[in-house]
């Protein structure tokens, strides 16, 4: 009888060991990136799989079939997409680093010195607005945009923000002049963005640029836009798809002041939860003294 109770209870604990290898591999298939839409796909892939795992056990010959194709599919689709990060955490297991795949990547900012990147872009735009350059300039308020949001993302500079550089990226002699520029922290990320165009009615009267600006900050939410206009100097914002214009240079630098004045160095939001292993294993082991006294 005693034998029997502890094969039983090996058998729950292997089931035990089972589900939390399963956690352990969502958790890190979730700490592999922290772009939003892979996660988003992942959930997706999850869902599929407790899906088809349910209609199995139901019975439910034809829904599993179909199900299982689709995750198969999936899973190679994500495969793709994960590329750069399978093959990183592929390198970590053949090197041993098992630790390290239970850390969730964690990119933290680095530290922004938001007054003078706030004076930089101010100086820049009325500097820009007075000498009728056209520009456009996309500033990151959140989590970093996806490159996937732009027509074409352009040339990366990764280059510290000054308003010399802002001035001179937009001259129309130089090369990346067209398109937007990207502002992330205090840095210029990118130069000869294309963005997407917005087709709300509204903006069919307005020149591609603005409706540029309106365009990329109606899809994106976590940021805003800058425009100046070659044609009249005038210098307009553009949040949430909507444009603001013409706009003075004292509005102009109050808006940069509570845009990016709050903006202290956050870490990135960590769309992996941290994981608490030690209430994980505390309520294993009551579920598993509670099983045994049942059989007792
Ligand atoms: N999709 C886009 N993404 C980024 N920049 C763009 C895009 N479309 C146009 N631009 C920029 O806008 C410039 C053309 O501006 P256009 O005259 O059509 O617009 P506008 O809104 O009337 O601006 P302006 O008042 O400066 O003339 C291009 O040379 C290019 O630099």
């Amino acid at each position: 009888m005693q034998w029997f109770t502890n094969i039983n209870t090996i058998a729950f604990m292997l089931r035990g060991v089972d589900i939390l290898a399963v956690l352990g591999l969502i958790y890190i298939m979730l700490s592999l990136s922290n772009d939003r839409r892979t996660l988003l796909m992942v959930r997706g892939i999850i869902f599929l799989a407790i899906f088809s795992v349910v209609s199995d056990r139901l019975g439910l010959r034809l829904l599993n079939f179909i199900l299982d194709k689709l995750l198969i599919g999936a899973a190679v689709a994500l495969a793709v997409i994960l590329q750069p990060e399978l093959r990183r955490f592929l390198e970590r297991l053949g090197r041993g680093d098992l630790l390290s795949l239970l850390q969730p990547t964690a990119s933290w900012r680095s530290p922004v010195e938001t007054d003078s990147v706030i004076e930089e872009i101010n100086d820049a735009v009325i500097e820009l607005s007075q000498n009728r350059t056209g520009a456009l300039i996309i500033i990151e308020t959140g989590e970093p945009i996806d490159d996937r949001d732009f027509s074409v993302p352009g040339v990366r500079l990764n280059a510290l923000l000054s308003k010399e550089l802002l001035h001179t990226i937009f001259q129309t002699t130089t090369l990346l002049h067209d398109g937007a520029v990207l502002v992330r922290e205090d840095r210029i990320l990118a130069a000869g963005v294309i963005l997407p165009i917005s087709e709300k009615a509204a903006s069919r009267e307005i020149g591609t640029r603005h409706r540029a600006a309106m365009g990329i900050t109606d899809r994106v939410r976590n940021c805003f836009c800058i425009v100046v206009s070659e044609e009249t100097g005038s210098i307009a914002i553009a949040e949430s798809g909507i444009l603001d214009r013409p706009i003075t240079s004292s509005r102009l630098r109050e808006i940069l002041e509570t845009k990016l004045g709050n903006y202290r160095p956050t870490p990135l939001r960590r769309t992996v939860p941290t994981f608490n292993w030690q209430w994980l294993s505390s309520s294993f082991k009551n579920m598993v003294s509670r099983k045994s006294s049942e059989k007792k």
